[in-house]
């Protein structure tokens, strides 16, 4: 089966009437609502991301999982199709998309050929988008991401990012650079100093790096690897693996919930690594003191001054914002305490961001927490944390 994308996209269907917090599987006009979770898996060339989808598509995992495969360049006969796999059975598919291309030719079409798939196929428990070794993946997240609520049957997961122990130093000292036609600011040469690699690229984005090859490596050599992934980024959970075998797959690479949930304890850690281990890419924390609501739109407006027009805004400095020294942010989750007890989650990646309110923040103990101060964690490029800091301070303090 084909499934053509040359017509012209549908308008979105809107599904939501006037209850925006429809649970998946919740039925609203009588259309079912199932939202499906896509997994982006990406990593340098011959990490072991092939590797890693046998492998989950060949474990018992009661899913009915859709693999897309976006590989081009060599392995032509190949690009471009499309697994579906229940109980270990596979049936190959064919998924044409208008060029091969993910990260530019899929960004509407993409989401709407999976949609029409899904429609013709009836509905996947999983997808799985294997990225080819080159994909920026901060080019990929936002196209599943910020579809949320206009009626869209899929949504981001998370992006899992497989390093080979081996050879993930050199790739990160070495490069190549990274390649990212569609935007300039990350990845071109604007910037002085070390080179910004598709390796740093890949690591900065995932919610989880599996570190695979392990058998080919020292316990030492583990270690830095280890160390200088969690320099880059901080939020990430790590996983050591010989031949993919990621342990407890469902709790560990699916059903991440990334972009929806963040929890106290991963933003605690986050900084823990010598955060100036690798000289191009770094993770810095921020401390947000409990805040009263009507700080929200200060705090919304720094957002905006960071992530979309890259100044960083400083009320010491004569009310004028300051271009500082060229930085770039990949991603960034937040928690925010409100006096009024609520809790307020930020999720960003590159300029895409998101304040949105913890779900359960009135349960706890008689309804009641106690106010902790919240947190921002940033992932990026050129990100002098006392600026930061002082920054966002000035801004809402
Ligand atoms: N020694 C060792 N070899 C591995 C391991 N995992 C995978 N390999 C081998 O490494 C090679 C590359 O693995 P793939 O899974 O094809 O890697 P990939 O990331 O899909 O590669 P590309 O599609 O080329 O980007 C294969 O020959 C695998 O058998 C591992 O943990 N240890
Ligand atoms: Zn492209």
């Amino acid at each position: 089966m084909s499934v053509g994308v040359e017509e012209e996209e549908a308008p979105p269907l809107l599904v939501a009437t006037g209850d925006e917090n429809i649970e998946p599987g919740s039925e609203v006009n009588d259309l079912p609502i199932v939202k499906v979770p896509i997994t982006i898996i990406t990593g340098y060339l011959g990490a072991g991301k092939t590797t890693l989808m046998n492998y989950i598509l060949t474990e018992r995992h009661g899913k009915k999982i859709a693999v897309i495969l976006n590989e081009f360049g060599d392995s032509v006969d190949i690009e471009k199709s499309l697994t579906i796999s229940k109980d270990g059975q596979q049936v190959e598919e064919w998924l044409e998309l208008a060029n091969g291309c993910i990260c530019c030719s899929v960004k509407d079409s993409g989401v709407a050929a999976i949609e029409s798939l899904m429609e013709r196929r009836g509905a996947f428990d999983y997808i799985l988008l294997e990225t080819t070794g080159l994909a920026d993946p901060g080019n990929i997240a936002p196209l599943f991401w910020v579809d949320e609520g206009l009626g869209s049957t899929i949504y981001l997961d998370g992006i899992v990012t497989l390093v080979d122990a081996k050879n993930i130093l050199k790739s990160l000292d070495e490069g190549p650079p990274s390649v990212t036609p569609d935007d300039h600011k990350y990845g071109d040469g604007e910037h002085k100093g070390p080179e910004l690699t598709t390796a740093h690229l890949q690591i900065s984005h995932a919610d989880v790096v599996v570190i695979n090859k392990s058998d080919l490596v020292t316990e030492d050599e583990l270690e830095r690897v280890r160390e200088r992934i969690q320099a880059i980024n901080g939020l990430a959970k790590l996983h050591v693996t010989v031949r993919s075998q990621v342990p407890q797959l469902e709790s560990v690479l699916l059903d991440l919930h990334a972009y929806d949930s963040v929890g106290a304890s991963e933003l605690e850690f986050a900084s823990r690594g010598h955060s100036h281990l690798d000289p191009t890419i770094s993770t810095v924390t921020l401390p947000i003191p409990v805040l009263e609501v009507e700080k929200l739109e200060a705090l919304d407006a720094w957002l905006r001054a960071v992530l979309w027009e890259s100044t960083l805004p400083l009320a010491t400095s004569s009310e004028t914002a300051v271009t500082s020294p060229k930085f770039e942010i990949h991603r960034l989750k937040g928690r925010m305490q409100l006096t009024n007890g609520s809790v307020k989650l930020l999720q960003g990646v590159r300029e895409v961001f998101e304040l949105l309110d913890e779900a359960d923040s009135s349960r706890g103990a008689g309804g009641y927490r106690m106010p902790v101060d919240g947190k921002i964690v940033l992932i990026g490029r050129g990100l002098e944390e006392e600026v930061f800091k002082e920054s966002v301070r000035s801004a809402v303090g």
